[in-house]
């Protein structure tokens, strides 16, 4: 007898059946992938494979041409624009390989930045982004802005914005690829500990093995299909 799958195990994040193409360039085609709480999970594949596109697709920045995504059993990539916007805004967080922040602001704004958009008053959103400077290795660079920081501390600041809303899932494009190797792996393992932490989803597209070594499992990208690579821990 199967036992039912527990909510704890539930995804919260899915692709099922994922295709996706662009003029005659198929990128993906009937590519399957679940994201479970917590889990961390590296996407590595060639260049031109299809991992932004797939990280675009599980965001709701991109929709697919058929297949279906569900964050939390919900379809939406049936949602209008709007919807996957707001969803966006306050159940996942992004970090890019660099040039995230807002050059003009000192650090401490650009993390509270996503909470005074979700509507929390200034002195509170500063209150809350201020928490997260400590666990990231930041403290003492709030007032600093991103030009006057190193590329490892920018991406550290720019890791507690994505983490400051408490999202669901973290996707992260590259985000060590501007760094040396020292710098990355410390910024993978803080980027690491951090969303497991708070029981944030980590989703890591990665050009490098060291960079996946940091997550549970690691997902390839070929031919326009996920071929899972590394046994879940
Ligand atoms: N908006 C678009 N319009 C047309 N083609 C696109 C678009 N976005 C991506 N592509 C194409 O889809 C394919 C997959 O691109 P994607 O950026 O997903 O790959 P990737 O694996 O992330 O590559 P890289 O590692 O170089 O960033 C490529 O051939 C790319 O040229």
């Amino acid at each position: 007898m199967t036992t039912p799958q527990s909510t704890a195990d539930a995804p919260v994040l899915a692709g099922l059946e994922l295709t996706k193409s662009y003029g005659t360039n198929t990128v993906l085609h009937n590519a399957s992938i679940a994201i479970r709480p917590q889990e961390s999970l590296a996407v590595m594949g060639p260049s031109g494979s299809g991992k932004s596109t797939l990280l675009h697709i599980l965001s709701g920045i991109v929709k697919p041409d058929s297949g279906t995504v569900l964050f939390r059993g919900q379809p939406i990539h049936t949602w209008k624009e709007s919807k996957r916007t707001e969803l966006r805004r306050t159940a996942f967080g992004f970090v890019f390989q660099a040039g995230q922040l807002l050059p003009e602001l000192p650090a401490i704004e650009n993390v509270a930045l996503p909470l005074i958009l979700n509507g929390m008053p200034i002195a509170a959103a500063k209150a809350q982004a201020a928490a997260f400077f400590a666990p990231l290795g930041i403290s003492g660079l709030e007032m600093r802005r991103p030009g006057e920081m190193s590329g490892g501390q920018a991406q550290r600041v720019a890791i507690a914005r994505a983490l400051v809303a408490r999202p669901a899932v973290l996707f992260a494009d590259e985000p060590t690829g501007a760094l040396d190797a020292h710098t990355s792996a410390e910024v993978m393992r803080l980027l690491r500990e951090t969303s497991r932490h708070m029981g944030t989803a980590l989703v890591v597209v990665t050009h490098d093995s060291d960079v996946a070594a940091f997550c549970d499992r690691t997902i390839g990208v070929h031919e326009g299909t996920l071929v899972e690579r590394t046994a879940q821990k």
